[in-house]
């Protein structure tokens, strides 16, 4: 992928008793190959409607979102998405789910090196022949990782995947994301509403406010890496996205 780019994206859906919301209003944002886009911001802002835009499981009223200039109007496999409840096929173990897209694409003589190379880099050697309520939260969101990232996406977009994490399994499974961004140079987008996390994985952060959902500022994270979250520069770098959130200010 050269370039994403969305482009005065606007999406509008109805509630239950038909009103109109504006989820998404003048979205404009271009992302580079090899690029890590953190998106934050509160509840209802529409920062899953805008991943699900990208990922074409959605579609706008108006505007549109391109990769290298060609309109995403439906799914594609060049495109991972990896959910906050890694949604692991129960029935499978975990080499059989990591294997699963692989086979879907190539058949049955798709790459098992790969499979097992990810299952090394997943920290999920002996794990391989478990099934999902078999290993921790930590481990299937891992899973459900290396199952996306075998199929080599260009972009792969991340909705929340260690939102339902506690926060020791939820900095591993971050070091896991880091290095496999860091190794693949695959495209990465985040969803997320952990601030830390934000900072700590992205190379941009998208700053959104809600009703309607609006990109308030895109931030360029100025932390080289490794990037240590003690760090006062890494605290400093929070205040400064803490104050654009108007974290901690009650209206
Ligand atoms: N299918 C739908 N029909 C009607 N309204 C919807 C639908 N999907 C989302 N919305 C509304 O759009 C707004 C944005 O939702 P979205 O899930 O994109 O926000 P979000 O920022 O990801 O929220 P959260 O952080 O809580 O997951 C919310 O007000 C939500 O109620």
């Amino acid at each position: 992928m050269a370039q994403l780019t969305i482009d005065n994206v606007n999406r509008i859906l109805h509630d239950n008793n038909g009103q109109r919301i504006n989820v998404l209003e003048d979205i404009n944002f271009n992302v580079e190959s090899g690029e890590f886009i953190s998106i934050i911001g509160p509840s209802g802002c529409g920062k899953t409607t805008l991943l699900r835009l990208i990922s074409g499981l959605d579609t706008p009223e108006q505007g549109q979102v391109t990769v290298d200039d060609k309109l995403i109007t439906e799914p594609d496999v060049s495109r991972g998405y990896v959910f906050q409840h890694g949604s692991l096929f129960p029935w499978e173990t975990i080499k059989e789910n990591i294997s699963s897209g692989l086979k879907a694409v190539d058949g049955h003589n798709y790459d098992k090196k790969l499979v097992n190379q990810y299952i090394e880099l997943m920290g999920l050697k002996g794990f391989e022949n478990a099934y999902p309520h078999q290993v921790s939260g930590g481990m299937a969101q891992r899973a459900a990782l290396a199952r996306s990232i075998v199929l080599k996406p260009e972009l792969l977009l991340l909705d929340e995947p260690m939102g339902a994490l506690d926060a020791f399994t939820r900095a591993d499974v971050q070091d896991v994301i880091q290095r496999v961004w860091q190794q693949t140079k695959t495209t990465m987008i985040l969803v997320t509403h952990d601030i830390d996390e934000a900072i700590y994985l992205g190379t941009r952060i998208i700053v959104m406010t809600p009703r309607p959902g609006r990109i308030k500022e895109i931030v360029t994270n100025p932390l080289e890496f490794p990037r240590n979250r003690t760090s006062d520069e890494f605290l400093q770098f929070r205040r400064e996205i803490q104050d654009k959130l108007n974290f901690g200010v009650t209206e």
